[in-house]
């Protein structure tokens, strides 16, 4: 460990040392060129008629060139940033330049003739005597071009590489037709140059040895690893394919013994369940009844070799977050001189109505916010307060205000806040919260930016302390993109393998811009019953965490991520933090009420822990919604405009979001606090959701987790395993489950020689018929039917 430190700090040292050389050498070539470019002393005379003899008068240019690529240098830019195109477009161009600047008065002379004029007048070129036009480099081409060409023929040349510089700087499509073209000349050559590079094919093949080298010891590793959690784990095997550290669920509703998973015997594949993924015995059968969109994803995210690949082993560290170049910038600051003058006009005559009915009071501040302005009003001594609440309809009134709220007193202050509209509303920009993250949380990747408070600060919120949010508003009060500025903050901070999603999408369109993002960690769904499915096999893959922290001794995700680093030994898979995002809990609810509420109250009371966060929105704030199980295992609220003080005590437990002015205005309650603080939601638009999204989908591709492909194929057998007892080979298979006592869909897969959908059907038709006992995680289901010869007992 001490060493693995000190390691680290020498390379950190190292690191150092060599950005300040780069630093010295840029600035040493800025110097030199600013010396030179201006012909300064002896260094920069003599400097400047080398460069001049060499590139001509193109000096100047090369000057910039240097001091432009030392300050990339110092901005630790990469010329690669630039597209090449443009880098051509320039140098065919100074080309052309440095050829027809060289081509001499004198048209007797060509060939090497003007070359050799060039090199006898050379002192004379280096004292400035005579002009350098395009230097030797110019001389030696024009020389060249007219051997070849002649002087007409070279000015032809010139005319083409002027038309073909343009082309590269000004269109996109010729180049990229001539890129190809390139390709295909340079094919041959590559072919030629493998064949004969024996030095590389040696190379290649040491490299080649020791990746299989390297390829042995972490086979070696795996199988110490899965040998040790096997006999932790005791009765449960982790599949042989799937890496200790990782969870899957193949299994979720099955059980798996340990010889069933052990010696996995392949099953032959079913035709008609199993259409079009070779070699799979697991993730088959539904994919058919998917829509085409989802079955090409799947098709696409399943891995061919090995179906069970979990993204967790995905390699992202060449991943690349969205830039904050893919959000718009804020819109101009002009309105918040207009809401100043309003401020000052509304506050004085604040004080004056306040008066009129009896209340004294002053002023004591004013803080515009994005879409409110609150103004901070003290009583005299001996006013009640509540006089001030009490006359909220006639400040409305007078100020022709078209809502106000009045917090009467302010938490913690001897004041009473009064909030009234401004007269122009200015939208909170992703962008400034993106860019203005507070260092602490620079390396929280659950952060998301959630807009600005009344006093113009940023309000960022952290999943990972709150740790489950609910949302409710009235439709078209802004909760739809409050949770896109959840998700794209997300996306624009962690990678695929640093957090999960899951959406949950009833209304099938809220979610349709990140249907490819890399996040996912199963297709985006949109079917009630799906969904209460997916929240089971969240509460199944909470239990399986736990399973693994128990075995790693850890207590928590944070525990469990330190421990694999502190034993790499072990090859243990990091846990990716995951997040649950519901549309609209409503429709779920709708579905199966109890059992979502019931996988609600399970994840929300242990999933912190696991690192597993839900995210819960509404536009029905009604109880049978927010039932009283949801709201206390929820902390976080955030309550956009709603149409009445029930409702907004329904999700606060406080009044005030029916005085909400819509468009993203809300109160937000992070966990621990009571009270509400009133935020402008940050704006994020569906062109910015997009790019961000085409950003990260075209980096990696969603791997889902085999469970979540299942869900769809479960609800197909749950609606007809009823009829399923027609499978001719229910009978055989109730008795195989009545004699063995084992109950398990590998098991029937390999005895029966079926598929898995098949074998996964029976089992819940016995499960349904009562044979067989329900799913129990990773524990096997118990077999309840006694055989006949029990029964006699
Ligand atoms: N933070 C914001 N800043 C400015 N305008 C906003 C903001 N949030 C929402 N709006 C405006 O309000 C409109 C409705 O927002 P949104 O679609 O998020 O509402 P919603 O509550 O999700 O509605 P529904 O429940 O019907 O889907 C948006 O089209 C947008 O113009």
């Amino acid at each position: 460990m001490a060493k693995a430190k000190t390691r680290k700090s020498t390379k950190q040292k190292q690191k150092l040392e060599n950005e300040i050389l780069v630093y010295i050498y840029a600035l040493v070539l800025i110097t030199l060129s600013i010396i030179g470019g201006l012909q300064i002393g002896f260094i920069g005379e003599t400097t400047t008629g080398i460069i001049r003899y060499v590139f001509g008068n193109l000096y100047g240019v090369v000057y910039a060139l240097v001091i432009i690529g030392s300050i990339a240098m110092m901005l630790k830019k990469s010329m690669k940033d630039i597209p090449v195109k443009y880098l051509l477009g320039i140098g065919v161009l100074l080309l052309a330049w440095i050829i027809a600047a060289s081509v001499p008065e004198d048209t007797t002379l060509k060939g090497m003739d003007i070359f050799s004029k060039f090199l006898k007048d050379s002192m004379l070129v280096l004292k400035g005597e005579i002009a350098a036009k395009g230097g030797l480099i110019g001389a030696f081409l024009v020389s060249l071009s007219t051997f070849l060409f002649d002087y007409k023929g070279t000015w032809i040349v010139v005319g083409a590489l002027v038309i073909l510089g343009l082309i590269l700087l000004l269109c996109g499509a010729p180049f990229a037709s001539m890129k190809a073209m390139g390709a295909n000349m340079v094919k041959p050559f590559q072919t030629w140059k493998s064949n004969g590079g024996q030095r590389k094919q040696k190379r290649n093949d040491k490299q080649e040895q020791r990746r299989r080298e390297k390829e042995a010891r972490e086979q070696e590793a795996r199988e110490r690893t899965q040998q040790k959690h096997e006999t932790m784990l005791g009765k449960i095997s982790l599949d042989d394919r799937v890496k200790p550290g990782q969870v899957s669920f193949l299994d979720i509703d099955d059980d798996f013994d340990i010889e069933s998973s052990k010696e996995h015997i392949p099953v032959e594949p079913e035709p008609e369940e199993e259409p079009y993924i070779p070699n799979s015995d697991v993730v088959v059968g539904f994919h058919e009844h998917k829509k085409q969109d989802d079955k090409r994803i799947i098709e696409e995210t399943i891995g061919k070799e090995d179906t069970f690949v979990s993204e967790f082993t995905q390699d992202f560290s060449k991943y690349k977050l969205p830039r904050l170049t893919l959000l718009k910038d804020p819109g101009k600051k002009n309105k918040n001189m207009n809401n100043i003058a309003a401020a000052n006009d509304s506050g004085r005559k604040l004080i004056e109505i306040l008066d009129e009915f009896g209340v004294k009071a002053t002023l004591v501040a004013t803080h515009i916010g994005p879409s409110v302005t609150k103004f901070e009003v003290k009583p005299d001594l001996g006013v009640r307060v509540n006089k001030i609440s009490n006359l909220q309809n006639d400040i409305k009134m007078a100020l022709a205000a078209k809502d106000i709220r009045i917090e009467a007193p302010i938490p913690g202050k001897s004041s009473v806040g009064i909030e009234i509209p401004n007269v122009e509303k200015t939208t909170v920009s992703m962008k400034e919260l993106m860019k203005n993250v507070p260092e602490k949380y620079a390396d929280s990747k659950c952060l998301f930016a959630l807009g600005k408070d009344l006093m113009g600060n940023c309000v960022y919120g952290e999943l990972n302390k709150m740790p489950h949010l609910l949302i409710a508003g009235a439709t078209g009060s802004g909760k739809s993109v409050c949770v896109n500025s959840i998700i794209t903050s997300i996306l624009m901070r962690a990678k695929p393998d640093e957090v999960k999603l899951l959406l949950v999408d009833p209304k099938k369109v809220e979610f349709t811009p990140y249907q490819k993002v890399p996040h996912l960690i199963g297709p985006v769904i949109t079917d009630g019953e799906e969904a209460n499915r997916a929240l089971k096999v969240i509460v199944t893959m909470m239990d399986n965490r736990y399973e693994l922290f128990s075995m790693a001794g850890v207590r928590n995700i944070q525990g469990y991520n330190a421990y694999l680093d502190a034993h790499p030994e072990e090859q243990l898979q990091r846990l990716p933090w995951i997040v649950v995002i519901i549309d609209e809990l409503a429709d779920l609810m709708l579905v199966a009420a109890k059992e979502v509420e019931g996988s609600i109250q399970r994840i929300t009371q242990l999933a912190r822990a696991a690192g597993i966060h839900l995210i819960v929105a509404t536009q029905r704030p009604s109880v049978d919604v927010i039932t009283g199980v949801i709201k206390a295992n929820i902390p976080s609220r955030i309550a956009f405009a709603v149409s009445s003080a029930v409702d907004s005590r329904t999700i606060l437990d406080q009044m005030g979001a029916e005085k909400l002015l819509g468009y993203g205005d809300m109160l937000y309650v992070p966990v621990g606090e009571t009270v509400a603080t009133r935020v402008q939601g940050v704006f994020v638009s569906d062109d910015e959701v997009q790019a961000i999204c085409d950003f990260v989908s075209k980096q990696a591709k969603p791997k889902y987790e085999d469970a979540f492909l299942r869900l769809e194929a479960l609800d197909n057998s749950m609606g007809s395993s009823g009829d399923d007892v027609s499978d001719p080979l229910y009978e055989e298979v109730k008795e195989f489950i009545i004699q063995t006592r084992k109950a398990s869909t590998s098991l029937i897969q390999r005895k029966f020689s079926i598929g898995y959908a098949r074998a996964a059907r029976l089992i819940d038709t016995l499960e349904e018929k009562g044979i067989v006992g329900p799913s129990r995680g990773s524990k096997p289901r118990e077999v309840y039917a006694k055989s006949e010869q029990e029964e006699m007992e």
